[in-house]
């Protein structure tokens, strides 16, 4: 892998820009994917968050979804926020009936997760593989992440109901996945872990 990698970001739908801004800022060159030609010429890509039930029907109708997963079964690295994340899971519960995803990391997410009083909060979370200091997390609408297959290594997670709590980072070989979006906080230790995965650092 070259010292510059090419980086791409889903451009279907959510907050394409703000990720553009963070990975070139790491010394990544970026494209907008919106074509499985643009697809076939990045390193990784990053699936941004946004609606993951508009993303999923726009993917098949640019004729994404098919090479997405190609890509994805041949080993390309991708990084997936929020909605990102439910489009990388293998199960997904809450989803509407037509809802397909990329899949790819075994793991049942649950849309929406967090609940209606809970829209949208801040909090810090321990994300393994990035050092000490927690990482000041933005949710959404967010995901969590229900449950694991076995080689799913588990990143990070927030306070829950029981004494585990609920799985919000996770990363499986080159995939990985966040329910909060570090592109819109100005810590860039989460997209320099995926950067480093795309350059082929493990
Ligand atoms: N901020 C987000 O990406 C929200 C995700 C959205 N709730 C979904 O289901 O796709």
């Amino acid at each position: 892998m070259t010292a510059r990698p090419t980086i791409g970001v889903l451009a279907l739908q959510g907050d394409v820009a703000e990720h553009v801004h963070v990975l070139e800022t790491l010394g990544a060159d970026t494209v907008k994917v919106l074509s499985a030609d643009r697809l076939d010429s990045v390193d990784g890509l990053v699936i941004p968050g946004g609606e993951s039930t508009t993303m999923s029907k726009l993917a098949v109708r640019y004729d994404l979804m098919e090479p997405l997963r190609k890509r994805v079964a041949n080993g390309m690295p991708v990084y997936g926020t929020c909605a990102g994340m439910i489009m990388l899971a293998d199960r997904v519960l809450g989803g509407t009936a037509d809802q397909e995803t990329v899949g790819g990391i075994d793991m049942t997410v649950r849309r929406n997760a967090f609940g209606r009083q809970t829209e949208s909060f801040e909090t810090g979370v321990y994300i393994d593989g990035i050092g000490e200091d927690p990482f000041d997390a933005v949710f959404i609408r967010a995901p969590w992440v229900e449950s694991v297959g076995p080689q799913v290594r588990v990143l990070g997670r927030v306070p829950g109901t029981d004494e585990a709590g609920r799985i919000v980072a996770v990363r499986q070989g080159g995939l990985m996945a966040t329910s909060f979006h570090p592109e819109l906080t100005g810590d860039t230790r989460i997209h320099r872990l995926f950067v480093d995965i795309v350059k082929g650092h493990p």
